[in-house]
């Protein structure tokens, strides 16, 4: 079939399986050579093929609610709704986004790309159905990593005790992004070898309802042994004690039996939950025998050989955290790391090939790795939270209030700090400055290049005056030489990396060499503009910015954050609670969600460019004769 000429899933209404079944092989062999271009999260999508199938033909989407928790497993479901064509620009700059998107298509009813809110969402829309007394299906798909999130077990506790319609759909391909973990992920494959016990559980029903006479009484009675079977067979029916009906385990790849226990769900009252097992990377071997990670979101690769495309550089700043820990774990036992389902992410799981004891992966819980890095300063250990910029969002209240308020010594390590590019506005990094830099206690540190970040990392461990948040981007470092011993860097003293008399530039990290090359334009213009390696957001270097305006120098702020609140309203706060008057300008994110696209792409959207910059100083100073 030419998947570019699907409008809307009805037309599989009509569809037998066998034709389902070639479609989806369509769909597969179309998965496997578009993203072999652009890249994208072709584990996850292999995997819910017949799911996705099975769903648009037996529920009537956008009527019935389709809710895709994370979304990064929705490509099967755009391609049903129409948007084959779109894929040649998945994940690029004002192309198909890589998650549900509201704007792209009326299918699109619930937007994701943080783990955990579908079953939330799902909740408030049933609630909603059932004040306006209409009657369509809402139906979540939640991975078995995602349910690991605690969003997901808030929700699982609300929805079973209010017994309101809505289906679960619990795709379980034990994996998270790497091999799932948890006790839930073991309650799972228990349920998952359980198929026995629902198997028996119908035929013991069918063979006491044929007994003549006291059938039926005897079928009560055996409703009682039923259960008991139930507990027997599958040890803590944790979905059925929440309030859930629980259905499965079905083969996610097999439609008759999808369709049977979704058919019946739709039928059954109350919340109920299928347990839908499937394999992710399916039907394609090199994302099929992934026991890593590595095929769950991929760049471009070879579709024949499963080779990864592979794009040389200079070390990447998450391989340059996990070797410096190393490092610094091999003279200090203090030393343990955390990630919330992030290790191959975070290149902790290389931290983990030499310290096993010393990592710990919690699954998709930030709150909990958050609190779980406090109990471990109380005791004296040297926690390292590992965590991307946008994730580190849901475990905020636990950064603020166990912490900050407690001042314990822990490190977050902030990775994916700025624009990560393709992932687009669920990820990017902007936010943290502004909501780390009010709180009480805490220093924030950003390194220009690798060679300053293994520094940075190794003051972080030295420091002892409470928590201590170091932001690094995603991708390779700048191919700086790398110092051979590592020393600790004073906090909250800036340097000059470039002098200048006209103005100056205040920045740092990844701003570091776009304003360099902006001093060179400016250069050839005439003008001569210092530029500060501002590398500590809290706290700012106060007597340089004292002498600064002592100088009356024009003053640029510049950041890969937002700007609402962030390290440009610093430096502005300081100087009016300092009554200094300063000529300055700040630049850096808008104030809207930046979606997805190259990073340098981004950055000419939001104007962090080195012309956009130059043109900026131009404008606060005299004219000196027009730029070359
Ligand atoms: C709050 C949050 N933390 C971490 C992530 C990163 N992440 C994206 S997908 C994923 C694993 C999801 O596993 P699962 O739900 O089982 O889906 P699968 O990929 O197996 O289909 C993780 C940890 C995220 N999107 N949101
Ligand atoms: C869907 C999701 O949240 C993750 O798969 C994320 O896309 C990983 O981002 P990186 O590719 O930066 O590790
Ligand atoms: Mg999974």
């Amino acid at each position: 079939m030419n998947l570019e000429e699907i409008q809307d899933p009805s037309f599989l209404k009509n569809y037998s399986n066998k034709q389902l079944e070639e479609l989806a092989a369509d769909i597969r062999r179309f998965l496997i050579e578009k993203l072999s271009a652009t890249g994208g999260h072709i584990g996850p999508n292999l995997g819910v093929v017949e799911l996705t199938l099975a769903l648009h033909q037996l529920f009537d989407s956008p009527k019935d609610k389709l809710l895709w928790d994370v979304g990064h497993q929705a490509y099967v479901h755009k391609i049903l709704t129409g948007r084959a064509p779109q894929f040649d620009t998945l994940r690029q700059y004002k192309g198909l986004c890589g998650f549900p998107k509201r704007t792209e298509s009326e299918h699109d009813v619930w937007e994701t790309g943080h783990s955990s809110t579908s079953l939330s969402g799902a909740m408030g829309m049933a609630t909603a159905r059932d004040l306006k007394g209409t009657n369509e299906n809402i139906v979540a798909i939640i991975g078995d990593g995602a349910l690991t999130g605690g969003m997901a077990l808030e929700a699982l506790n609300h929805i079973g005790h209010e017994q309101k319609h809505l289906i679960v759909v619990l795709n379980d391909n034990e994996m998270s992004i790497a091999p799932n973990v948890g006790a839930l992920h073991s309650i799972l494959g228990r349920l998952r070898t359980a198929g026995k016990y629902q198997k028996a559980k119908e035929d013991l029903e069918t063979i006491i309802r044929k007994i003549p006479a006291f059938g039926g009484k005897l079928a009560d009675t055996a409703e009682r042994l039923k259960d008991s079977l139930k507990y027997l067979m599958v040890s803590g029916m944790f979905f059925e004690e929440m309030g859930f009906t629980y259905l499965g385990p079905v083969d996610g790849h097999d439609l008759d039996d999808l369709k049977h226990q979704l058919s019946y769900a739709k039928k059954t009252s109350g919340p109920v939950l299928v347990h839908v097992l499937t394999k992710k990377g399916k039907g394609y071997k090199p994302a099929e025998e992934d026991a890593t990670g590595a095929w769950h979101g991929t760049g471009p690769y070879k579709m024949e050989s499963g080779e990864m495309v592979k794009k040389p550089g200079p070390p990447s700043y998450p391989s340059v955290f996990a070797n410096t820990l190393k490092r610094i774990a091999r003279e200090d036992e203090r030393v343990v790391a955390i990630t919330p389902a992030m290790p191959g992410g975070s290149k902790l799981d290389l931290f983990a090939e030499e310290f096993p004891d010393r990592m710990f992966d919690v699954g998709i819980a930030e709150q909990h790795a958050a609190t779980m890095s406090a109990g471990l300063a109380t005791q004296g250990m040297k926690p390292v939270y590992a965590v991307y910029s946008t994730f580190l969002q849901r475990g905020y209240d636990q950064v603020v209030h166990d912490i900050c308020r407690q001042n314990l010594n822990v490190l977050i390590a902030i990775d994916r700090a700025g624009l990560v590019g393709a992932d687009g506005e669920t990820h990017q990094g902007v936010f943290d400055i502004a909501f780390l830099r009010s709180l009480p206690n805490i220093t924030i540190l950003n390194p220009k290049d690798e060679n300053e970040f293994q520094h940075m990392l190794y003051t972080g461990i030295c420091y002892d005056d409470g928590p201590i948040a170091i932001r690094y981007p995603r991708g390779n470092g700048t191919g700086v030489k790398m110092d051979a011993s590592l020393s600790r860097l004073p906090i909250g003293k800036w340097n000059v990396l470039q002098e200048g008399t006209d103005a100056a530039i205040l920045t740092f990290g990844t701003m570091i060499p776009v304003a360099e090359k902006a001093l060179a334009q400016l250069k050839q213009a005439g003008y001569s503009i210092r530029l500060i390696n501002a590398n500590s957001v809290k706290p700012l270097d106060e007597k340089l910015l004292e002498a600064l305006a002592e100088e009356e120098l024009p003053l640029l702020t510049i950041e890969e954050s937002v700007l609402q609140g962030g390290f440009g309203s610093a430096v502005l706060e300081f100087y009016n609670e300092k009554g200094m008057h300063v000529e300055l300008k700040r630049m850096g994110i808008p104030d809207y969600f930046v979606e997805h696209g190259s990073v340098s792409e981004l950055y000419q959207e939001v104007g962090l460019t080195p012309e956009r910059i130059a043109d900026t100083l131009i404008s606060m100073l005299p004219q000196k004769r027009k730029r070359a």
